[in-house]
């Protein structure tokens, strides 16, 4: 098995190597390295089946059924979210919020980190009161009132509508600019990688095939040559051909 040990290397948030996992017969990751350091967004494309899940459900601890071997070394404080909200529906929105933290400030700290994505007013709703999108923004609230070191995100705004998914673009970036975790964002959008990202990365047989550092200033707009020529490197990388549709 992987050896997990917890927050060895605080510059270094994420740090794997020789990574090997697999079901069966099948090898999914086969010896994939990876560093992520203090407060770098990183996101991870690939194709259907590379293993993106696989590898971020290995950095959450979650994949105990699997088989492998290599180093895994993630911080003790780290949140993970989901394409579904994942919110316990017989919990009112605060106490989802803050469902895993201590102290007795914890009310207030949920209460400011509702305010902080946008549903200040809304702690006593019940998560069925609201729309997918509140949802999402809720888990957000829960994953980052812990303050952790560590972001996991999969696909996190995958099942929502477009406009949506570009308003948690602003959000998202806005709360990392402030809370400055590491993250580690899996999605299958080569547009929202290269907006969101300091450093993209593609999975591809088993390991980090591409790793592009995205120099662009902010705000980032997908009208700047220098946005569509990563998108185009990218898109080719993951071999979409661009003369289609
Ligand atoms: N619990 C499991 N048991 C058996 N095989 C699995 C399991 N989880 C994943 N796999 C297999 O591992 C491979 C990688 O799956 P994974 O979900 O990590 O890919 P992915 O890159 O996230 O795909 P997608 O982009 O479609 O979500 C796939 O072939 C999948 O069928």
């Amino acid at each position: 098995m992987a050896t997990h040990a917890g927050g060895l290397t605080a510059t270094r948030p994420v740090r794997v190597q020789g990574l090997v996992r697999g079901f069966g017969d099948r090898t999914v990751l086969d010896g994939l390295d990876l560093e992520v350091g203090a407060g770098e967004f990183v996101a991870l494309l690939g194709r259907s089946g590379s293993g993106k899940s696989t590898l971020l459900r290995t950095l959450a601890g979650l994949d105990g059924a699997v088989t492998g071997s290599g180093l895994v070394d993630v911080p003790d404080n780290s949140s993970v979210v989901f394409q579904d909200a994942r919110l316990l529906p017989w919990q009112r929105v605060l106490d989802n919020v803050v469902l895993g933290l201590r102290g007795s400030d914890a009310p207030e700290r949920g209460r400011a980190a509702l305010a902080e994505v946008g549903l200040a007013g809304r702690e006593r709703a019940w998560p069925s009161e609201l729309s997918g999108g509140e949802q999402q923004r809720v888990a957000l609230a829960r994953a980052l009132v812990s303050e952790p070191e560590l972001l996991l995100a999969d696909e996190p705004f995958g099942a929502l509508d477009a406009l949506t998914r570009l308003r948690m673009h602003d959000l998202l970036r806005e709360l990392c600019a402030r809370h400055r975790p590491a993250v580690l964002l899996v999605t299958h959008d080569v547009d929202e990688a290269v907006t969101l990202a300091d450093r993209v990365l593609l999975l591809d047989a088993g390991r980090i095939a591409v790793d592009l550092a995205i120099d662009l200033p902010a705000p980032r707009s997908h009208r700047q040559p220098r946005f569509l020529a990563y998108r185009e490197s990218l898109l080719r990388a993951l071999g979409v051909d661009q003369t289609e549709g």
